[in-house]
């Protein structure tokens, strides 16, 4: 049987903490599957490739069988041209007292000229994960400067918010995280998001009832979303930099591999969460880049229709799109858009 082609992986930020953590992953074929060779472009700013260097040499000592070559670069132009997948992970982290927001102006700049680069060079079929924050904002600003990619093919990572929800759902209704389905992250990857468990099922009981059950009723249930789940959820990201004392960096990257292979490879066991551009589904102003519940349909993001929102969620979801609204004003004001 002939050999598969590699598919081209670009990462940036490839000698941070997050890039490290997922370059063992994308060789070892977590992220693109256990027969598909990968070719690894690593692109870091002149300060970051010794880093990235570094890794590219355990990379070898690893002898991953599906990794078919390694390149450091620091210009755009080289580490994109080809690249089937690009994980834009580059970007400075918050630190404690931050929101993501704040981050606008010191990462915004990063993502412009790498979505031109982008449009100019890599593959027809790129598909495109921003993780730098704040991550649904700077896809917008990449997807802009790249005119002749279709802007579906931009998504931000929300995976790792859909991931905390599920972790904190499992340990509350004492199921195995592997048995819920029907969890949404909706709007920015920020404090704004809204969490909603509202269609979840948990070994296919319905989560609502399984937590009224556990919590004394509907009531119970309602004020533990609101007043816990909900904002736990949403700050989680704080939470690690107050616990640890730098943002996360394993989950990021756990769940930026879980996003890819299912862009990838398909959601079969129903939707998750991630950032796409709005088509205007569930009154989202359209070209934003906002989390929905998803399904990968041949390789393609589909926005899941059809599902019941209630006046609780639609006010927690209006707020998140609202600051994804003035996240874009600030971006155009600053000529970043
Ligand atoms: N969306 C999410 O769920 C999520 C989760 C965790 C972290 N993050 C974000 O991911 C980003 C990276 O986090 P980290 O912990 O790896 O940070 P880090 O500081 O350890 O690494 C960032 C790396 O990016 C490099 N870099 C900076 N500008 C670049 C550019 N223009 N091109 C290429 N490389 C560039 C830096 O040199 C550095 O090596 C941060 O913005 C962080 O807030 C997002
Ligand atoms: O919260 C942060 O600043 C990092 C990241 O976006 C996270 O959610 O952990």
């Amino acid at each position: 049987m002939a050999a598969k082609k590699p598919i081209t992986v670009t990462l940036t930020g490839a000698g941070g903490q997050i890039g490290y953590a997922l370059l063992f992953r994308i060789a070892s074929g977590a992220m693109l599957g256990p027969d598909t060779p990968v070719r690894l472009n690593l692109l870091e700013i002149p300060q970051g490739v010794r880093a990235a260097e570094g890794a590219a040499l355990e990379l070898q000592d690893s002898a991953f069988p599906l990794l078919s070559h390694v390149e450091v670069y620091d210009d755009a132009n080289s580490a994109f041209a080809g690249a089937n997948v690009a994980l834009l992970v580059g970007a400075r982290p918050r630190t404690a007292g931050m929101e993501r927001g704040d981050l606008l102006t010191a990462n915004g700049g990063i993502f412009g000229p790498q979505g031109a680069a982008i449009n100019a060079v890599a593959a027809d079929d790129i598909r495109v994960v921003v993780v730098g924050n704040p991550a649904n904002t700077n896809a917008l600003i990449a997807s802009a400067h790249a005119p002749d990619v279709p802007a579906e093919r931009f998504t931000a990572l929300t995976r790792l918010d859909h991931n905390r929800a599920l972790g904190q759902l499992a340990a509350t209704v004492d199921t195995p995280v592997g048995d819920i389905r029907g969890v949404t992250i909706w709007g920015n990857h920020s404090a704004t998001q809204f969490p909603d468990v509202a269609h979840a099922t948990a070994a296919g009981d319905s989560v609502p009832a399984l937590l009224a059950h556990r919590l004394g009723g509907p009531e119970g249930a309602r004020r533990w979303l609101a007043e816990q789940f909900i904002p736990r959820v949403a700050k989680r990201g704080a939470e690690i930099i107050e616990v640890r004392g730098s943002s996360s960096v394993g989950s990021a990257a756990s769940a930026t591999i879980d996003h890819v292979h299912d862009w990838v490879l398909g959601t079969p066991d129903g939707w998750t969460s991630a950032a796409v551009v709005s088509d205007g589904s569930y009154g989202v102003p359209e070209g934003l880049v906002s989390s929905f519940p998803v399904d990968s349909v041949d390789g393609a993001w589909r926005i899941r229709q059809g599902l019941e929102v209630d006046d609780f969620a639609r006010r927690g979801i209006e707020a998140s799109v609202a600051e994804l609204v003035e996240e874009r004003d600030a971006v155009r004001a600053l000529g970043l858009l």
